[in-house]
């Protein structure tokens, strides 16, 4: 059996078995945005890793160095941010060819700390290897988060509001626009090129909705709001209804959209690499979230479904229809 019949997902199903040896610390092993740790102070401990690889995060005929670190950066504290944490500190790995000039890793770095400045991590160490082809970059980061403030996929429940922050399917465009160009308006492909390369993490907007209460569970948008509404449901076993006319997507990404003949709303859907956050919310609280994150930052929040008992599945309302959803989004290996 080779890994494109089980996939990204059921491979790391496999790899759970035995992984915890000393479990004392471990309150969250594999299965959520970040390992979460005994920590102190009344903090909990927050780890998490994601790695960019050439030619299937990034290529280098498209992307320059700069924006290659800063997105390493941007995924990882987005996995902070997924658990309601502040991200602190960093372990960079770099597999590089040796014909690579230095001015690149140089810009790398330069991209690394630019968005680490704006979130405050630090890189504290890392490895520096040989890669005989495809450039390897690996990112490691700590962060922390409250006890009892930690959100976990696993805490919808039905009733509560599905949330999303900020436009859906930009990165998805923008990624159109590098691999096969075509005339647009360039403020539109200026800002889904942002999106792709420079995704905002959202810390602070997160940091301001956790004070008002109510939010049960969170997720961020890496494979694509299908399957990351998919991973939640499965996590917290529940059901979801999604409204697709409810769902954020920005003029620039329709635009591009209508330009390379596809519906915004696969981009939406399926796209992935959006960064924002898919939170749940207690009915009661989402007028207080909104409103916290409104006092904190421009980003809108947007409720776009509900939380239904797991026997009514995942669906979505399509022009008044409610149909089942279908599953999809980013899969290593298939
Ligand atoms: N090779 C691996 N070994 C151990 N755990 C892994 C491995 N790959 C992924 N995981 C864990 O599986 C879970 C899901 O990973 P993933 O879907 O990549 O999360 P995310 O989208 O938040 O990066 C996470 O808890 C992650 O730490
Ligand atoms: C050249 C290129 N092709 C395709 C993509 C699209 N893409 C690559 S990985 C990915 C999904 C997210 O990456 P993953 O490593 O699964 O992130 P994680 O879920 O671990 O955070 C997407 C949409 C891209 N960014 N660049
Ligand atoms: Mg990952």
């Amino acid at each position: 059996m080779d890994l494109k019949t089980i996939g990204e997902f059921g491979l790391i199903e496999r790899l759970k078995a035995g992984a915890i040896v000393v479990p004392d610390k471990v309150i969250m092993g594999i299965g959520d945005d970040a390992a979460v740790l005994k920590g102190e102070g009344g903090y909990l401990t927050l780890a998490s890793t994601d790695m960019l690889v050439e030619d299937i995060h990034f290529t280098l005929a498209t992307a320059t160095a700069r924006e290659i670190g800063y997105k390493t950066m941007a995924v990882n504290v987005s996995d902070i941010a997924a658990m309601g944490g502040i991200p602190e500190q960093a372990l960079v790995s770099l597999g590089l060819r040796p014909e690579q000039p230095v001015d690149f890793v140089d810009e790398l770095y330069a991209g690394l700390r630019e968005c680490g400045q704006r979130f405050g991590v630090n890189i504290i160490g890392g490895d520096t290897v040989s890669s005989p082809r495809a450039m390897v970059i690996n990112l490691a980061i700590l962060g922390r988060v409250e006890e009892g403030a930690c959100l976990y996929r696993s805490g919808a429940r039905p009733g509560d509001v599905l949330l999303v922050t900020g436009d859906l399917g930009g990165s998805a465009a923008g990624l159109d626009t590098l691999l096969s160009p075509r005339p647009a308006p360039p403020e539109a492909v200026a800002f889904a090129r942002e999106r792709h390369f420079r995704p905002t993490p959202r810390v602070t907007e997160i940091r301001a909705a956790l004070p008002a209460g109510g939010i049960t569970a969170a997720d961020d948008i890496s494979d694509g709001l299908v399957a990351e509404i998919y991973t939640l449901a499965q996590a917290s076993g529940v059901g979801i209804i999604l409204e697709a006319a409810a769902v954020p997507i920005a003029p620039a990404t329709r635009q591009l959209a209508a330009i390379y003949q596809k519906d915004p709303l696969d981009y939406a859907l399926y796209g992935g690499e959006d960064f924002e956050l898919l939170l749940t919310c207690r009915p009661d609280k989402v007028a207080a979230v909104q409103e916290a994150i409104a006092r904190a930052c421009q980003t809108p929040v947007t409720p776009i479904g509900n939380v239904v008992p797991a026997t009514e599945g995942i669906t979505i309302i399509i022009d008044g229809k409610r149909l089942p959803l279908n599953p999809g989004g980013y899969n290593h290996f298939q």
